[in-house]
């Protein structure tokens, strides 16, 4: 098998508040393949930011990253402000959930694509970039980009704003683009014209893609493989199609349960109850136990590490049960 594009082995990231280290990810392992979307699922607080922030290295001061963060193959962690510059916006993209904050509202769409072209790119005249921001305006579906080149943001519609960042990131042709959360504020619609736009960047230009959200049903028709989060762990992990068919976390049971479905047979949708712990106080044992519906006495005290149980990585003491009701439901 060739160097995976993105791996992440064994990444801890810790916030140092009140004389005290908290950990908001933990012994995460993540792969990404070239040409493939993975995503990346789990509720607010479960470290899914984070991580990427750390691939990145833009975290806040107050961070310390162990692990290991590798970009086809090349060791990240530990590479100076200088280096991560020339990783950053080169070969890797990132998309911000809000397209407001990534774009300057006092320059045009096409300067600012220009200018994320031109700040790793010396050789290209300014007249050069401008063109470049037209064709990748043309890139990601925006009709009429030379018009559209000279407008402001407030010009554009939601989706269409969305579409120029993604431009923006895919400026210096990265190998793998970072997309957290990129369709929260937009209508269903055009959620789903993103999530195809992402997926042709995918097949047209080859890159790998870590789709981060809270939904899985964004997931559902883009990722091949995805990670799920909780209380800054990967619980349960394999390719979307098995986890689909049989969730083995309770978890990701709950998340698949309480969207709605379009052959919709149970009418009222259940949303998992409670809410995750903050990382100043996640639970012994299973970080999950509090919430389980499948909890038992072991969960309370031995936190259960990831294993392989049929096609999927799965940390959960009840993993066989749990899938073996969930594809019970599917059949019935
Ligand atoms: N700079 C920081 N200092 C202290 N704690 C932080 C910092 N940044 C994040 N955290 C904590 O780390 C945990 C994980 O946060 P993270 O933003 O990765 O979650 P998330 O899954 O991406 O959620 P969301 O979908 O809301 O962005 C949270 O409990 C958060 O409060």
């Amino acid at each position: 098998m060739s160097v995976p594009l993105l791996e992440i082995t064994d990444l801890t990231v810790s916030f140092a508040a009140r004389g005290k280290a908290f950990q908001a990810v933990s012994g995460v392992d993540l792969t990404v393949q070239s040409g493939e979307v993975h995503g990346v699922v789990g509720e607010s607080g479960s470290g899914k930011s984070v991580t990427m922030l750390a691939v990145m290295q833009l975290l806040s001061q107050s961070a310390t990253i162990d692990g290991s963060i590798k970009l086809g193959g090349q060791e990240l962690t530990g590479l100076s402000d200088r280096q991560m510059r020339k990783i950053r916006g080169v070969r890797i993209g990132y998309i911000f959930q809000d397209p407001m904050t990534a774009l300057n509202p006092l320059l045009t769409v096409g300067e600012q694509i220009a200018e994320a072209v031109r700040i790793h790119r010396s050789d290209v005249s300014r007249w050069q970039a401008s063109e470049r921001a037209v064709e990748l305006l043309r890139l990601v579906a925006i009709p009429n980009p030379e018009k559209r080149a000279d407008q402001y943001p407030h010009e554009f519609s939601g989706g269409m704003r969305q579409r120029a960042v993604i431009a923006m990131a895919m400026a210096n042709e990265p190998d793998l683009l970072i997309a957290d959360e990129p369709t929260t504020a937009l209508d269903v619609t055009i959620q789903a014209q993103i999530m195809e736009l992402l997926d042709q960047l995918r097949r047209e230009k080859g890159i790998g893609i870590v789709l981060v959200t809270h939904d899985l049903g964004v997931v559902a028709g883009v990722a091949k493989s995805l990670s799920i989060m909780y209380a800054g762990r990967v619980v349960e992990r394999g390719l979307v199609d098995d986890v689909f068919a049989a969730p083995h976390h309770p978890y990701t049971k709950g998340l698949l349960e309480s969207l709605p479905q379009m052959d919709q047979r149970v009418q009222r949708l259940r949303a998992i109850a409670g809410a995750p712990p903050p990382i100043s106080a996640r639970p012994a044992g299973c970080p999950f136990h509090p919430r389980c519906p499948y909890v038992i006495e072991l969960c309370h005290s031995e936190r259960p590490v990831l294993r392989k149980v049929g096609p999927i990585d799965v940390a959960c003491h009840r993993a066989e049960v749990v899938a073996a009701d969930s594809g019970a439901l599917q059949n019935a």
